[in-house]
């Protein structure tokens, strides 16, 4: 499903980030550990095809990702891979509703009304569909945001530090709402994190070293 080997990535500026080797298979949950600045979030990025030009082999569904073009990396991406990043990047002038539409029409997909009551109700958020962003609580537009990136029912989720700035109480609902969704559609689930509290959730590892 997911398959990292004799990866490297060189920002344009600064030395060439080295990744171990690594497969996950598929409707796995995955735990990438690492310092800060050890590379979890340029690997993520690598995965998702945010960024390009690596060394070394990096496949999804034995695609190797080098290989497709930028309009059908864009499309692999928007219907394959649903991204949590570490801010959650709502649009706040779109009420919750539009927001979540973002999802389909970015991927080329219909937008299915059905399907986003589904999703809400399922993450406890139907009351907020009209809702703007800018009214929400900090949980619920983290909810939102897991909201968006499942509503396409990607094969893969990548959550990148999706519970290091909540309270312990807040970091065990996200974790277990992240692997209860992946579950819900076989879907794999890589969390990127520094959040030692994780450690004992997802028993697959990946360890980044430091630079
Ligand atoms: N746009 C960039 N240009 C140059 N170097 C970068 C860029 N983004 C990240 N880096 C460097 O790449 C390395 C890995 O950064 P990355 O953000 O992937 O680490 P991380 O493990 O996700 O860190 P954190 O846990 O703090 O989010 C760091 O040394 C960082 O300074």
């Amino acid at each position: 499903m997911i398959s990292v080997q004799n990866l490297s990535f060189q920002y344009a500026a600064g030395n060439a980030i080295q990744f171990p080797d690594f497969t996950v298979t598929r409707g796995e949950h995955c735990l990438l550990l690492g310092e800060s600045g050890s590379g979890k979030t340029t690997l993520l990025h690598l995965l998702g095809g945010l960024l390009r030009h690596y060394s070394g082999s990096l496949k999804i569904e034995d695609t190797e990702l080098a290989q497709l073009s930028e309009a059908s990396l864009d499309r692999f991406r928007g219907q394959n891979i649903g991204f949590i990043f570490q801010r959650n990047h709502l649009i706040n002038a779109l009420t919750v509703e539009k927001n979540l539409m973002m999802a389909p029409y970015l991927a080329g997909l219909k937008i299915e009304s059905e399907r986003i009551t589904e999703v809400l109700s399922g993450l406890g958020l139907a009351e907020k569909r009209k809702s703007r962003v800018t009214q929400l609580s900090h949980g619920q537009a983290q909810r939102v945001a897991i909201a968006r990136a499942v509503l396409n029912k990607p094969s893969i989720i990548f959550a990148d530090e999706p519970t290091s700035a909540l309270d312990d109480k807040n970091c065990e609902r996200v974790i277990h709402l992240l692997m209860d969704v992946a579950n819900q559609h076989q879907s794999t689930l890589l969390v990127a994190t520094h959040d030692q509290r994780l450690k004992d959730k997802i028993s697959n590892q990946v360890r980044l070293s430091s630079l």
